[in-house]
C-alpha cells in the first residue's frame, strides 16, 4: 500500500540528507523518483544538503498543481515510481491534498521532508496539511541540539545575531553563525521561551551581573 510520509524535524537535523539518501538507494534499485522541492537554499530547481551532496529537482512554486504534474509526466510515457518533496513547509495546503491524491489515485509513495514550525512556533501551513493528512509522521533520528545539550524542538530567526519574534514567515537563511543579516539557530524549548540563543548565553555568563559570588 502506496503511502504519505512526512519526515519532519528542526532545521538543520538531516531531512535534505535523508530525502537524497531514499532516492539514491531506490534509483541504485533501477527505479524512478520525481523530485519536488521550493526554496532551496542552493537555488531554484535544487535539493541540497549541508553534506554537501545536490541534485536537480522540480521547483514546486504556488503555481504548481503536483498531481497534475504527474499525471502529465505519466501520461506522456514518463517513470514515476514515487514521489520526493523536500522544504514540503512552504507548499500551499492545496498542494499537499495533491500529494494525497498522488498516493491515493495513482498508488505512488511519497516522502515529504520539512519543518514543522516556524521562528515564532507556529505551524507552516505546508507541515499543518501533512499533519492532518500523512499515513506516517515520522521524526528523524539523528536530533539537532541546543548550545545547552539538549535536543533541539525549535527554530529560532536572528537578525543580525539578536533572535526575533516578528517578520515574514518565509526568509530562506541557514544556521551557519556567520555575520549574516537574517540567520538561524535550533534551540530546546526553554531556551527558545527565554529568547537564550548561543551568543546571549555567552553573553549573559561574561556578565558581571552573574558571576558567581565566592564566599571569602
Ligand atoms: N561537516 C559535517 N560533517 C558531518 N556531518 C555534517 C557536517 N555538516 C553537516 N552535517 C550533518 O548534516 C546535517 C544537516 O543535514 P541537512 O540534510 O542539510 O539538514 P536539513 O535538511 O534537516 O536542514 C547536520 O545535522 C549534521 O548531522
Ligand atoms: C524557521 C524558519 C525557517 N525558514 C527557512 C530557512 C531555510 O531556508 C528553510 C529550512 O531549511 P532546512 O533545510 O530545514 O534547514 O526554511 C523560514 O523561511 N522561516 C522560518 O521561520
Amino acid at each position: 500500500m502506496s503511502e504519505l510520509v512526512f519526515f519532519s524535524g528542526t532545521m538543520d537535523c538531516g531531512k535534505s540528507t535523508l530525502a537524497l539518501q531514499i532516492e539514491h538507494n531506490r534509483t541504485a534499485r533501477g527505479l524512478q523518483g520525481l523530485i519536488f522541492t521550493r526554496d532551496d537554499r542552493a537555488g531554484e530547481g535544487k535539493l541540497s544538503s549541508r553534506l554537501g551532496l545536490v541534485t536537480d529537482a522540480v521547483e514546486a512554486g504556488p503555481g504548481l498543481d503536483l498531481y497534475g504534474y504527474v499525471v502529465e509526466r505519466l501520461s506522456r510515457g514518463g517513470r514515476v515510481d514515487y514521489v520526493i518533496v523536500d522544504e514540503a513547509q512552504f507548499l500551499l495546503s492545496g498542494q499537499i491534498d495533491q500529494l494525497a491524491r498522488v498516493v491515493d489515485d495513482l498508488e505512488l509513495d511519497v516522502f515529504a521532508f520539512g519543518i514543522t514550525t516556524d521562528f515564532r512556533t507556529r505551524l507552516f501551513p505546508g507541515s499543518q496539511r501533512l499533519i492532518e493528512l500523512a499515513d506516517r509522521l515520522e521524526t528523524l533520528q539523528v536530533e539537532a541540539m541546543c548550545w545547552c545539550g539538549a535536543r533541539a524542538t525549535h527554530n529560532a530567526r536572528t537578525v543580525g545575531g539578536e533572535m526575533v519574534v516578528e517578520g515574514e514567515q518565509v526568509v530562506v537563511g541557514d544556521v551557519a553563525r556567520s555575520a549574516a543579516e537574517v540567520g538561524y539557530e535550533v534551540l530546546c524549548r526553554r531556551h527558545h521561551r527565554r529568547r537564550m540563543t548561543s551568543a546571549a548565553a555567552r553573553a549573559a555568563a561574561l556578565s558581571p551581573d552573574v558571576l558567581p559570588v565566592t564566599a571569602t
